[in-house]
C-alpha cells in the first residue's frame, strides 16, 4: 500500500508524543476504517540518518543480539515494529499489543498532512518537530480509542491512561543516602521537581501503586486522582475524539478541564447511559477484571538493580571506565560496586536488556475503549464489565500503545535524572507527612 497526496485528506490530527504524530483515519477504505498512523517526526534543526543505515549502535547491537530482525533494521519503524513483535508482546500477551504494519507513504503525502494538521498541533511542538518527510515508511495501527464494529447508532468511550512506574525499587545497590526511594514512588517525588521547573502546576494525587495494587477501592481512588489531575497520564476520547486531557503529550497543557469541561463530558458520556463517576467507576473495574496490569508490572520489574546498579553494568557492555565509580571514594561502596563490574559480559547483557525493557513498560500507556453491550452479547474480541449501579453490562478492549524501544546510550541521562529527582525531593519534597513548601506555594497561587 502506497499512500498518495491526494489520500492526506482523510487523514486527521489525533495526537502526538516526543517522537511521533498520530492521524486518524476518516475516509471510506476499508482496510483503513477503524486505523490510525503513527508518522516518525524528526527534531528541527536536526538531520536524520541517511536510508540504509542500521538504526542500533554497535553495542546495542550487542544488547539485542537475539533479535536477529531488529539487529539488521536501516529503518526506525522497522525497528519499533520487530521489537514490538518480538519483546513487548510476549511480555504483556500479543491480545494486548498491536505491533501495526508497515504502510509506504510519498513524500508528497507526508508534505500534504503536514500542511493540514499544522494549525492542530500546540505550538510548542510544532517549534520542536516536524514530519520527517523524508521517511518512505509509517505505521498503520488498529485505532484503540474505537472498538471497531461498534454499531453506528452506538457511541464509544475510551481512556488512555499513561500510569508510569508502579513500584517501589528494592535493590541493595540503591545508596542509603537514598533510601527514601524504597518509600515513596518515583511518580512522586518526579512531580516535585516538575513543579519546580514549571512543566506542571499543580502536584498529582495520583499514586501508581494504587492503580497496580490488583484492589478494586484502590485501582479507582487512582482513576479518580488522574481525572482529578490528567497531566500527561489521562485522556479521555468520545467516539474517537479527545474530550478531556492535554492534546499533544505535554504534561500541563490541558484542553479540556474545566468545570464546563466536566459538564460537556457528562452530557457526552449520558446518552451512552453512563454518569461521569459511574464511567470512572466501569474504567476501575476494567482494571480490575482484566488483569492487565499484572503483566505490565511484571515488565516493569525486569529492571532488578534499579539504575544506581545498572548504570555499572552499562558500562562493563560498552568497555568503558565506569564515571559513577570514577568520582567515589567510599571504600565500602566501590567495593559493592566492584562486584558488578566482575559480572561477565553475558550478565551485563541481561541486566541491561532487562532495565531497557523495563523503561518501556514504564513509559507505555494503556488505552481501554468501551460500548455498551448489544441485547448483553459481547463483541466477539472484547471483554465485558457491568456496573452494579445501572445494572448495564459493557463491552471493552485494552491495548498498550507507545512501546518504542529505549536508546542504550540513555543509562547515563537515566542515572543523572534519576539523582536529580532524588535529591530534590530530599530537600523541597514533602516530610513527616507535612506539604513542602513547594506544594504550598502551588496551592496558594491556585487560589
Ligand atoms: O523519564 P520520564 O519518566 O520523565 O519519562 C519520559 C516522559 O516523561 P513523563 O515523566 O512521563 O512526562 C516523556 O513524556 P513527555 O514527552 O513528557 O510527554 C517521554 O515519554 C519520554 O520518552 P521518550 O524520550 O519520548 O522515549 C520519557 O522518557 P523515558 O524515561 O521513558 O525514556
Ligand atoms: N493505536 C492508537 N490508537 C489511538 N490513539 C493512539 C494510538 N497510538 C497513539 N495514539 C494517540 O497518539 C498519542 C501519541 O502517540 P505515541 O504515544 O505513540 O507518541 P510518541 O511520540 O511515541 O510518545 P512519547 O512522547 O511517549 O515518545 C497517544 O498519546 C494517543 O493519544
Ligand atoms: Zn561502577
Amino acid at each position: 500500500m502506497l499512500l498518495r497526496p491526494e489520500d492526506a485528506k482523510d487523514w486527521f490530527y489525533k495526537g502526538e508524543g516526543a517522537a511521533n504524530i498520530v492521524l486518524g483515519y476518516c475516509g471510506s477504505s476499508l482496510s483503513l476504517v477503524g486505523k490510525v498512523l503513527r508518522i516518525q517526526k524528526v527534531a528541527k534543526g536536526r538531520s536524520r540518518s541517511p536510508n540504509g543505515c542500521l538504526v542500533l549502535s554497535n553495542h546495542e547491537r550487542l544488547v539485542w543480539r537475539d533479535i536477529g530482525e531488529l539487529v539488521e533494521c536501516t529503518s526506525k519503524d522497522v525497528a519499533a515494529r520487530a521489537f514490538i513483535q518480538h519483546v513487548m508482546s510476549n511480555l504483556l500477551d500479543s491480545k494486548h499489543v498491536d505491533a501495526g504494519i508497515l504502510v509506504h507513504v510519498s513524500k508528497e503525502f507526508l508534505e500534504a498532512v503536514e500542511g493540514n494538521i499544522k494549525s492542530q498541533r500546540p505550538p510548542w511542538r510544532v517549534d520542536a518537530s516536524k514530519i520527517d518527510v523524508l521517511h518512505e515508511s509509517a505505521l498503520l495501527i488498529s485505532d484503540h480509542s474505537i472498538i471497531s464494529g461498534t454499531p453506528k447508532h452506538d457511541l464509544c468511550i475510551a481512556v488512555e491512561i499513561k500510569p508510569k512506574c508502579g513500584f517501589l525499587p528494592s535493590s541493595e545497590y540503591i545508596v542509603e543516602a537514598n533510601a527514601v526511594k524504597k518509600h515513596v514512588t518515583r511518580f512522586k517525588m518526579h512531580q516535585f521537581l516538575k513543579l519546580h521547573q514549571g512543566k506542571i502546576s499543580q502536584i498529582s494525587l495520583y499514586d501508581p501503586l494504587d492503580l497496580f495494587s490488583g484492589l478494586k477501592d484502590r485501582i479507582h481512588l487512582a482513576i479518580t486522582a488522574l481525572f482529578a489531575c490528567p497531566q500527561n497520564n489521562f485522556r479521555i476520547f468520545f467516539n474517537g475524539s479527545l474530550i478531556f486531557g492535554g492534546l499533544g503529550g505535554g504534561l500541563d497543557n490541558t484542553v479540556v478541564q474545566s468545570h464546563k469541561a466536566e459538564e460537556a463530558i457528562v452530557d457526552l458520556i449520558s446518552p451512552s447511559g453512563l454518569q461521569l463517576a459511574s464511567f470512572l467507576e466501569l474504567v476501575a473495574e476494567a482494571i480490575f477484571r482484566s488483569g492487565i496490569l499484572d503483566k505490565l508490572l511484571e515488565t516493569q520489574q525486569l529492571d532488578v538493580l534499579d539504575i544506581e546498579g545498572a548504570i555499572h553494568v552499562y558500562y562493563n557492555i560498552i568497555s568503558q571506565p565506569c564515571v559513577v565509580c570514577k568520582n567515589l571514594i567510599d571504600a565500602e561502596l566501590l567495593h559493592q560496586y566492584s562486584f558488578l563490574h566482575s559480572l561477565s559480559l553475558e550478565e551485563s547483557l541481561k541486566i541491561v536488556r532487562g532495565y531497557l525493557i523495563a523503561a518501556t513498560a514504564k513509559d507505555c500507556s494503556l488505552m481501554i475503549s468501551f460500548s455498551r453491550t448489544e441485547d448483553g452479547h459481547n463483541a466477539s474480541d472484547c471483554n465485558s464489565a457491568s456496573l452494579k449501579s445501572s445494572n448495564q453490562c459493557y463491552n471493552y478492549k485494552a491495548c498498550f500503545i507507545d512501546l518504542d524501544l529505549k536508546p542504550l546510550e540513555k543509562m547515563v541521562h537515566y542515572y543523572k535524572l534519576d539523582q536529580k529527582i532524588v535529591d530534590f525531593y530530599k530537600t523541597s519534597g514533602e516530610t513527616e507527612g507535612k506539604p513542602s513548601i513547594l506544594e504550598v506555594e502551588a496551592h496558594l497561587e491556585k487560589n
